[in-house]
């Protein structure tokens, strides 16, 4: 049973999923306290939050079953997503399902603005009226600059050319085709913000977009400017908003998000010339509802080992490219095992080849699958190792990974290598998956062999010797241990020579030190896989 904790307010609808689900027990537990969510966090597997809950370090070092945090929504700046990775929890969002919302959310702020729509009603609610004081612009023919063409940016571009606008865009990592498909220019923040009539922020918050507005910024500006974020607060720098404000270069703003939140002490709320809502890009009823269902499913898969799409601390693989390199992912899993365990010392370099036909799919995950196998076996101690972690523990540790991809095939349709350098020591060893018959390891160290890579494994290293095979048997015999399968290799005779022994237990430290005893043994080794 899997326990997941609800932190904020989530479309109880769309948590039906999990509220059926047999094996998965859920709790609403919101308006927490940091300190009471650090107290009960250690009890869950899963937690379901939006943006008022604040996962931090904290919280997720107390979290110590936690493998999943899953985002009802888009940004995950309330959440430490680099602590998460560390420890080897998924983060995984909704990022399309509130899409649409906070479009429509931004247009309808900056055509309330244009029109001092929310100064008109308070007056008039206060029985004022005032016809000469709220004189507006249109949006006809103007030109709307817009940082940040991702999703939703897009969407409000496609409302802004419906409105008759120009649309001026920057956003450094969209391609020109695609803004010649939205019908937007694309130029530099400097091209913005000199040109727009409106100017409208759709970026995450960042390094590079903290205070992306700033003064200098403004002071390119065009008088009677009008501004609107619905992203996040500190894109635009609030102080240097209030000054604009307040000279008269920006005629009016309007903000939905905010540097600090809620922003009681913000004197920007007080300006007349600002429209104000709390937060509300995201809340309507359809949503709430899709990235409840969205993220409920993706935590659902997650908890129960099914493929999820939209983590954000490590790659998505589609159900199609997922079903396609699953079988390789048992087998890069496995050789990472296997190569663990007959090297000796601190591991230095890995270096992972992908041949033939696995080379042209998706390696990043087989990567990170050998990582994990190899870093399970020596970092034990560290608490879990997985898919997410496995990556930033290598590199934390100073191990060199390098990735490969070539075409020359050995013979085998698809091969994957994996070499192991520590500091004493140096070993690879490759695998394929052999069309209708499974996953084979054909290669240790230059010899060549066939080997199902399943169960206990005894690994030899001798040499080529007559008799030794016979010890090796008599020995693990008297131990009551059946031999199920044998792969010897050997480059010359008399020479160096590997031996694996498929063995039907675990086999006791006392009659591995036995084998290794034995004339002409060089190495035992025992893995299980
Ligand atoms: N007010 C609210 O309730 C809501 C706010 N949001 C926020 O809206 C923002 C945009 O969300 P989406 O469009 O879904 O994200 P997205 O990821 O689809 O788009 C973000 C775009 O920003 C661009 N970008 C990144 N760094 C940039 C930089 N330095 N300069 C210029 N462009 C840069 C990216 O290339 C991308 O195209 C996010 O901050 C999100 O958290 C989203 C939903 C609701
Ligand atoms: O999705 C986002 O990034 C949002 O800002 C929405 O926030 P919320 O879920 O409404 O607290």
């Amino acid at each position: 049973m899997k326990k997941i904790l609800v932190s904020d307010p989530i479309s109880e609808i769309g948590l039906k999923k999990l509220r059926e689900a047999e094996d998965i027990e859920l709790d609403i537990k919101t308006d927490l306290s940091p300190e009471e969510l650090k107290n009960i966090i250690g009890e869950y597997d899963g937690l379901l939050v939006r943006s008022q809950t604040k996962v931090t370090k904290e919280i997720i070092d107390a979290a110590t079953k936690l493998q999943v945090i899953g985002r009802a929504g888009v940004g995950v700046d309330n959440i430490d997503v680099k602590a998460a990775t560390e420890r080897g929890i998924v983060v995984i969002n909704a990022p399309d399902g509130n899409t649409i919302s906070t479009a429509e959310h931004s247009f309808a702020m900056l055509i309330a603005m244009a029109r001092w729509i929310p100064q008109a009603h308070q007056d008039l609610k206060q029985g004022i009226w005032n016809r000469k004081k709220y004189v507006g612009v249109e949006l006809n023919r103007k030109t709307l600059g817009i940082i940040g063409m991702g999703r939703i940016g897009s969407e409000v571009a496609k409302r802004a050319k419906a409105f008759n606008m120009k649309v001026i865009a920057y956003d450094p990592y969209i391609t020109k085709e695609r803004a010649d498909k939205l019908g937007v220019t694309l130029g530099t923040v400097e091209d913005v913000v000199k040109q727009a009539d409106f100017i409208t922020v759709h970026t995450p918050l960042t390094k590079e977009t903290k205070y992306l507005i700033d003064d200098k910024e403004f002071a390119m500006m065009k008088k009677g400017v009008r501004i609107i974020n619905c992203a996040r607060g500190g894109i635009i720098r609030e102080e240097a908003l209030l000054r604009a404000l307040n000279d008269g270069t920006v005629a009016a703003a309007a903000l939905d998000v905010y540097e600090q939140e809620p922003p009681m002490e913000n004197p920007l709320i007080a300006h007349p010339h600002l429209v104000t809502t709390p937060h509300l890009g995201a809340s309507t009823e359809e949503a709430q509802l899709n990235v409840a269902i969205d993220v409920a499913e993706e935590v659902y898969n997650k908890l129960t080992d099914q493929p999820f799409r939209n983590a954000v601390n490590m790659p998505s693989l589609s159900l199609e490219i997922l079903n396609h390199v699953r079988p390789y992912i048992q087998l890069a899993e496995k050789l990472g095992i296997l190569v663990a365990n007959v090297v000796f010392g601190a591991i230095e370099k890995v270096e992972i080849s992908f041949s033939g036909d696995i080379a042209e799919k998706e390696i990043d995950i087989l990567t990170r699958t050998v990582l994990k196998g190899i870093l399970s076996q020596h970092l034990g101690s560290v608490g879990e190792v997985n898919d997410v972690n496995a990556p930033v523990l290598a590199k934390g540790r100073g191990i060199d990974v390098v990735e490969s991809r070539s075409s020359k095939t050995h013979g085998f349709t698809n091969l994957m290598t994996v070499k192991v350098k520590t500091n004493q020591d140096e070993k690879y060893l490759s695998g394929t998956l052999l069309n209708g018959y499974g996953a084979r390891i054909v290669n240790f160290n230059g010899y060549t062999v066939d080997l199902i890579p399943e169960g206990h494994i005894i690994i030899m290293e001798h040499f080529d010797q007559p008799g030794i095979i016979g010890k090796m048997g008599t020995i693990l015999g008297n131990a009551n241990i059946n031999i199920a399968t044998m792969q010897v290799g050997r480059n010359e005779l008399g020479g160096k020579a590997i031996a694996f022994l498929g063995v039907d237990k675990e086999v006791g430290e006392d009659t591995i030190e036995q084998l290794k005893q034995v004339e002409n043994v060089q190495n035992v080794y025992q893995v299980e896989l």
